[in-house]
Parts: structure tokens; C-alpha cells; sequence
């Protein structure tokens, strides 16, 4: 396996990197590949550029997964239904096309890292070789490859925009549907970071079943499920899918047709695992997220926090322990920080990726550089992906003060703690808050009654000149 003392196989990185819990999602899959004769993959812990990525697989001689081909590959693990299937393509072909990484795999489906061998196809690299004229070879394949992934992106974009309609007309029908109470139905989204127990959380309010795993985004598509609150009003409770940290913008948009069910949501539930050593990194990556995809400050701040899994924090503080445990044992983290700066940290024998991307390894696009740099994370995509194709998009406008609302809703809070604690498990806590989400959403609908009755006598009252003494004198002179 591999010598290098920054990188460890994917099993303990993973384990040390996603927490308790999630690793055995990672081996699993990792190891069914294995079993079914395919390959070993490295797991790094940061986010590479295709020459770091392909640089590292030549000298290690393994497919190099980085953290966004990992979530990819996880994504493309559990993408079971047609919507979830397109989106976990989308986001893996945006991710190619930065990396313009080329992978064969048997079955000819996208495996970033497993399942073939990986190839940078650049200017230089490939083709060229610096022979001369023929300089150009490398070149038209770069284009060939970049076209072809623009046009699988179209294909898909259009039929996932069929998806984004399809449910954009479902939820128009839901809004017209009126329960017992003459109230248009409601939906409350459930969110959070994965593995958070959304689904169990759902699953345990409604009295469903619904997939929940200790695993990595076990659910990629929004379940609907209806619950009746204690005043007898019904409202639908739509599982989403989970939140990760660095969770890159594109990866986000590429859900947006999922997401869209956040953003169009009555209230949000943000669902926090209350056992999670990192809890406030947590939170605020969930707060990221929700605003990339354009949740509305007001509705932020209405929102509720749920702390779950209290069942654990009543045991013997094992748990914590444990966790401490396992950070100290992870002496070999690769840290974004020396993949930033260079090696001089890396212990003997070491050597950093940055070290990887330069020297003999080195495999420059040179004038491409500026077209096909890593575009991963800029905004350049996202302005197509916001503009959403479901009707009223200006309350989807992020807000301009979110980001300072997030830094002291955070911290506030952190201090203040969560609105409710639950434990999908043992049934703690779930009463307490139905209760809350009643009291949500009674408040919301009489503020919503309050604003449409001002607005309505602004705007329906009928206009009439206002009268003045010389109208009255005309008045009485007839
Ligand atoms: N002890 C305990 N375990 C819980 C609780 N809620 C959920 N779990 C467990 O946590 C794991 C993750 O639960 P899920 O419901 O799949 O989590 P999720 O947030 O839906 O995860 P993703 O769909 O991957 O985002 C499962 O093994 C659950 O059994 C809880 O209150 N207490
Ligand atoms: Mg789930």
C-alpha cells in the first residue's frame, strides 16, 4: 500500500475525517468494489486539481479520490431513483469538466477514482509531446473531451429541469389543497448535516418507515410524509438530503431540484446530531448551504433547532471519549494547510501534494490555463443554476445580510442552545416538538393574515379624491 506518511488508505482517513458512524458507509462501499475485483483507492483529505489528482495516482499507482470525488462517488452509490440518478451524473460530470479527468470505467458508468484507469487529458500531456506542429493534437482533444461533457451537461440539465416542473407543479397542487382547518397543506423540510438522524427523525414523527443508515447521505431524494400536529392540523414533513462541510457550490446546485423542496418549504426543522463533537462546525455548514441555495433570512430565523440522538449524551460520556480518542490516534491527517504551503511539515520522508503538482510530475496547460483553470468553485456556473425555473424566484434572492445574520445567529444560538431535544430513537422530545412546530406555524399564519389584511387595505380599498371644503361648498350650493 501506499509508503507516503501523509496518506493513509481511505478506511482511516475517512474514519478520522467524516467522524464516528460514517466510515463503515466508505469501507463498505469501498470494499464491495473491491470484492467485485475492482480497485483501491486512496482517500485525500482536501480538495485537489486534476494535475495534483492524476500526479498523485502516477506515483502512488492507485486512483486518488479527493474529498468532492469521494462525496460524488457516495453520491453515485446511493442514487436509486431517476431524479437522484441525473443529479448525482450532473454533479459528477461538473466536476470532470474541472478537472478534465478522464475515466474509463468497465461498466461505462462515472466512478471518479474507482473502477478504471484515470487520465488528465491536457494541451501538453497528451498528444503533443512537444512535437512541434503536431503541438496541436493535445489541444483538439482537450476540446473534444470538454464538448462532449457540455453536451451530456445539456442533456441533463434539460431533463432535470422536467423533474425541477414536475415537482414545482406537485407543490402548487399541495398549496391549493385545503385540510379540515382551511388551511392550504404545509410543508415542513426537514434539514441538517448528514447522518444528523433526519430520516429517523421523520420517520419516527409520521410513524413511517423511511431509509435511515449510519452511513453518508443515505438519502438523496425529499420524502414526503403527512403528520397530524396536536391541534389537529396536518402538515407534510419532507426529508432532504444531508449537509457536509466544504460542501462545493456546484455539488449544491446540482441537487437544486431536491433543494428546491428547502427552499419552497413552509418551515425548516435543522436537525443537529447532539452527540457530534463538532456541532457548531456542523451548524454552520448547514447554515451555508441553506444560504448558496437562496433560503430567505426570515425564514432562517424562524427555524427550528433540534438537537437529536439525546439518548446518547445521557450515557456515561463514552461516547465523547471515544471521539477524543480517535482524533488523538489520527496523527497522519492530511492537513489543507500543508497542501497549501508546502512540505516542510511532512515528516521524514515526506512529501506534500503541492509538492506533487510541480517537478517531474508536472503536466502544465500552460495558455489553456485561463480557460479550463479549476472553476470548481467560482460562481461562473451559478449564475445559470439560480436562476430557478419554478415560477417566483425573488424571495430565493440570497440575502445580502445573511452572512452577518449567520455569524450572530451561530454564536447567538450556541449560547442560547437548541429549541428542542430529541432522540428519534427513544421517542424523547418528539411531542414537545410537534407542539413547537403548531406554535410556528399558528404565529407565521397570523403574521401572514396580518400582512395580507394591511396589504389588502392598501391596495383594494377603493380610491376616492379626497374632499376638500370647496367640494363641500359645491356641495350645498346644489
Ligand atoms: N442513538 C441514536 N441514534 C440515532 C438517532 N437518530 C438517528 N440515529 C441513527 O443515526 C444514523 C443516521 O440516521 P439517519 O436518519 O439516516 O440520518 P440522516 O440525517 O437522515 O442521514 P443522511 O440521509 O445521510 O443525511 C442511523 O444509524 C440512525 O439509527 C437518535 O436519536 N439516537
Ligand atoms: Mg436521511
Amino acid at each position: 500500500m501506499v509508503q507516503n506518511p501523509l496518506v493513509r488508505s481511505h478506511r482511516a482517513r475517512a474514519d478520522t475525517y467524516f467522524g464516528p458512524g460514517t466510515v463503515d458507509m466508505v469501507k463498505i462501499h469501498l470494499n464491495e468494489a473491491e470484492t467485485k475485483g475492482e480497485v483501491d483507492a486512496v482517500f485525500v483529505n482536501a480538495i485537489l486539481s486534476g494535475i495534483q489528482l492524476r500526479n498523485l495516482e502516477r506515483r502512488w499507482g492507485k486512483p486518488v479520490l479527493d474529498r468532492v470525488g469521494l462525496i460524488i462517488e457516495i453520491f453515485n452509490a446511493h442514487a436509486f431513483t431517476k431524479e437522484a440518478k441525473l443529479q448525482a451524473e450532473l454533479a459528477a460530470l461538473m466536476y470532470k469538466k474541472t478537472r478534465l479527468v478522464r475515466v474509463c470505467g468497465p461498466d461505462g458508468r462515472y466512478a471518479f477514482g474507482v473502477g478504471g484507469e484515470a487520465e488528465v487529458v491536457s494541451a501538453r500531456g497528451r498528444g503533443s509531446g512537444g512535437r512541434g506542429f503536431l503541438s496541436g493534437a493535445g489541444e483538439s482533444e482537450l476540446h473534444l473531451q470538454r464538448r462532449r461533457i457540455l453536451e451530456r451537461r445539456r442533456v441533463l440539465e434539460s431533463q432535470i429541469e422536467e423533474v425541477q416542473r414536475t415537482r414545482a407543479s406537485q407543490r402548487a397542487g399541495r398549496k391549493r389543497h385545503k385540510d379540515s382547518h382551511e388551511c392550504s397543506l404545509t410543508t415542513v423540510a426537514v434539514v441538517g448535516y448528514t447522518n444528523a438522524g433526519k430520516s429517523t427523525l421523520v420517520g419516527a414523527l409520521s410513524d413511517t418507515d423511511l431509509y435511515s443508515d449510519d452511513r453518508l447521505f443515505a438519502t438523496l431524494d425529499p420524502r414526503l410524509r403527512s403528520v397530524i400536529l396536536p391541534s389537529g392540523r396536518k402538515v407534510l414533513l419532507s426529508d432532504t438530503v444531508g449537509f457536509i462541510s466544504d460542501l462545493p457550490v456546484q455539488l449544491v446546485r446540482a441537487f437544486h431540484a431536491t433543494l428546491e423542496e428547502v427552499i419552497e418549504a413552509d418551515l425548516l426543522v435543522h436537525v443537529l446530531d447532539s452527540s457530534a463533537p463538532n456541532l457548531d462546525e456542523h451548524r454552520s455548514s448547514v447554515l451555508q448551504v441553506l444560504e448558496q441555495i437562496g433560503v430567505s433570512g426570515e425564514k432562517l430565523e424562524n427555524m427550528i433547532e433540534v438537537w437529536n440522538k439525546i439518548d446518547l449524551q445521557e450515557d456515561d460520556g463514552s461516547h465523547f471519549d471515544a471521539a477524543d480518542g480517535h482524533e488523538a490516534t489520527c496523527t497522519e491527517v492530511i492537513d489543507e494547510d500543508i497542501i497549501s504551503y508546502g512540505g516542510d511539515d511532512c515528516g521524514e520522508g515526506g512529501e506534500s501534494i503541492a509538492d506533487l503538482s510541480e517537478g517531474e510530475f508536472e503536466e502544465t496547460i500552460g495558455s489553456e490555463e485561463d480557460e479550463y483553470s479549476d472553476t470548481w468553485l467560482s460562481q461562473e456556473d451559478g449564475i445559470k443554476w439560480g436562476s430557478s425555473i419554478c415560477g417566483d424566484t425573488s424571495n430565493n434572492e440570497p440575502n445580502a445580510s445573511l452572512g452577518e445574520w449567520r455569524t450572530r445567529n451561530v454564536s447567538d444560538s450556541a449560547q442560547a442552545g437548541p429549541h428542542v431535544k430529541t432522540s428519534a430513537v427513544t421517542g424523547v422530545g418528539l411531542q414537545e416538538l410537534l407542539e413547537l412546530i403548531d406554535e410556528k406555524l399558528e404565529l407565521q399564519n397570523n403574521r401572514l393574515k396580518r400582512e395580507n389584511v394591511v396589504e389588502r387595505s392598501i391596495f383594494h380599498s377603493k380610491w376616492r379624491p379626497p374632499r376638500t371644503e370647496e367640494d363641500a361648498s359645491v356641495a350645498v350650493e346644489q
